[in-house]
């Protein structure tokens, strides 16, 4: 038989894809008929096969936001293989994050099995059951509860007067500091030490391991995420990232091992008695204590301690960076925010953390910046059960994505919401007014940055006093001038295209000293 020609062969590849997307469109429907009488949110037009997909790009939530500034604050989509909620307005995230909220205290499946890389033994993607309540439990009381943030307040304020130091030399020789090279430095100095003591200097410098295979590990997530879309064709994906899926969890395993036993040998040495316990010290005990409620496993420790890692040195990093990019567009909240510290610090020593509740307008700023800034704005949660929500039916199963970025510019709620305005966050409302049990302001109800509910950020405690206290010295010692140019020169607030917030651009600053604490000499007792 004579060999076909090029056109042939593609007519027939062509013909056999367009019967196979039918065949695979009618099992679909047929599959899905029994649930057409189900009253499904509103949904944008769809293509065959990928669904919603095309609608995608790079910059997550911004285009999340398009759709539904487009369809409306509550849509039902289909991403590939999988039934999507989008949830973009204040009302909707109180339904999800307050009503709903048990039905979708779970998380999706992890697209990483069981590797200690956000696999099914992360506490991030638990399901809500006995390991994920007594983990919360453990962060709530132990972790990441008051006690824990009162013995980690040295080594926060050991890194925080390092990173101010360094801004000094730079002021002195008149040079322009990186401040989000500077601040996430800081941050990971602050989480690596508070987790597990970690050496941030030297030969042995961990914290520098950890970034590195934190660095790699985010690019993998994102593309173990776009494998998972393509539902039954992920196996491809797999095989594709297969060497690095082994090699990059494998190599946070053997790091984690040894900090681990260190550990532990320090704690047999000590006899248990251990003064200045880190985070890994206390997940220790609880691993040890055969009377626990839950026995905790190896590889769930190791999971957790990464869980700790992503989510908590670039969420907090990521919202100061965007602070101090907003006070040099905003000079006249700038010029406020010292006002307050020259009056309730005033000049003859460093800010500290017990002057923060007194600090107002600095909490003010702080909330204004992770609203408008939120560093995690895609927030994820799985419904358990069937529900009616907003009126309509949503499946079991069916992935809720909230946009905390549409949410919290939701007009209905926000006066001017792409608006920076801080005093929206001072209006005092007397606690018998105040619109829930905790006396929480009307405008602190809609603010989702930490998600909600009981899946919310354990870490918010810990994240808010560490952009407090940086962004308060940070203001009492320094005037900050971008790139070195004029005042009037605006900080580019373009983002990173992905599933995170954080800027494009790095923020280039030249310190002038406004006040120097270290200068300052002793006073006589
Ligand atoms: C500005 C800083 C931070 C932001 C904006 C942030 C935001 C978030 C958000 C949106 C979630 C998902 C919540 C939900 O599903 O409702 C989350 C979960 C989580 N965050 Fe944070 N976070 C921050 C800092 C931290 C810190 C400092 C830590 C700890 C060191 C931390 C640890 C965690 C953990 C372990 C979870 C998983 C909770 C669970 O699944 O139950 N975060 N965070």
């Amino acid at each position: 038989m004579a060999a076909m020609t090029y056109v042939e062969y593609y007519f027939i590849t062509f013909l056999l894809v367009l019967t196979s997307t039918f065949i695979l469109q009618y099992i679909l429907r047929r599959l899905t008929k029994h649930r057409t009488h189900l009253c499904l949110p509103p949904s944008p037009p769809v293509l065959p096969l990928i669904g919603h997909l095309h609608y995608l790009s790079p910059a997550a939530y911004k285009c999340l936001h398009n759709l539904c500034s487009k369809y409306g604050p509550l849509l039902y989509l289909r991403l590939g293989s999988f039934p999507v909620l989008l949830v973009s307005s204040a009302s909707m995230a109180n339904e999800i994050f307050k009503t709903h909220d048990l039905n979708f205290a779970y998380k999706p499946k992890s697209p990483f099995e069981d590797s200690i890389l956000f696999g099914t033994s992360s506490f991030f993607h638990a399901p809500y059951g006995d390991y994920w309540r007594f983990m919360k439990k453990l962060c709530l009381t132990e972790l990441l509860g008051a006690r824990q943030l009162e013995r980690s307040r040295g080594v926060r304020r050991e890194e925080l007067e390092r990173f101010l130091r360094k801004a000094f030399e730079k002021a002195k020789k008149r040079e322009v500091v990186d401040l989000s090279k500077g601040i996430m430095t800081l941050t990971n100095n602050i989480t690596y030490r508070m987790v597990m003591s970690a050496s941030c200097s030297g030969q042995d410098n961990d914290v520098e391991k950890c970034v590195g295979l934190v660095r790699e590990s985010f690019q993998l997530v994102a593309k173990m995420t776009l494998a998972n879309l393509l539902g039954p064709l992920r196996k491809v994906g797999v095989f594709f990232f297969r060497k690095q899926l082994l090699d990059v969890p494998g190599r946070f395993d053997e790091l984690l091992e040894r900090i681990m036993e260190e550990h532990e040998e320090r704690a047999r040495r000590d006899g248990g008695e251990i003064e200045n316990k880190d985070l890994m010290d206390i997940v220790l005990e609880a691993f040890h204590d055969k009377d626990a409620e839950v026995k905790i496993s190896r590889t769930q420790m190791k999971s957790f301690f990464l869980d700790l890692f992503f989510g908590g040195t670039s969420t907090t990093a990521h919202s100061m960076q965007w602070l101090m990019a907003e006070m040099i567009n905003h000079p006249e909240v700038f010029k406020k925010l010292r006002e307050e510290m020259d009056s309730v610090v005033g000049r003859d020593r460093l800010v500290e953390d017990s002057d923060i509740p007194s600090l107002h307008y600095l909490q003010a700023v702080v909330k204004e910046t992770l609203r408008l800034h939120p560093p995690a704005p895609i927030i994820t949660r799985l419904s358990r059960e069937d529900c009616k929500f907003g009126g309509f039916d949503v499946p079991k199963g069916t992935l809720a994505v909230v946009n905390a970025h549409s949410v919290m510019r939701d007009p209905e709620v926000w006066d001017n919401p792409d608006e920076f305005y801080p005093e929206r966050f001072l209006v005092a409302i007397p606690r018998e007014e105040a619109d829930d049990k905790m006396g929480r302001k009307g405008q602190d109800l809609n603010f989702w940055s930490f998600g909600g509910g009981r899946r919310k950020c354990p870490g918010v405690n810990l994240a808010f006093s560490l952009i407090n206290a940086t962004v308060a010295a940070m203001v009492q010692c320094f005037d900050w001038k971008l790139d070195g140019a004029e005042y009037t020169a605006r900080a580019n607030m373009e983002v990173t295209p992905g599933v995170t917030m954080s800027m494009a651009h790095p923020l280039l600053c030249l310190p002038v000293v406004h006040f120097n604490p270290f200068d300052t000499p002793a006073k006589d007792n």
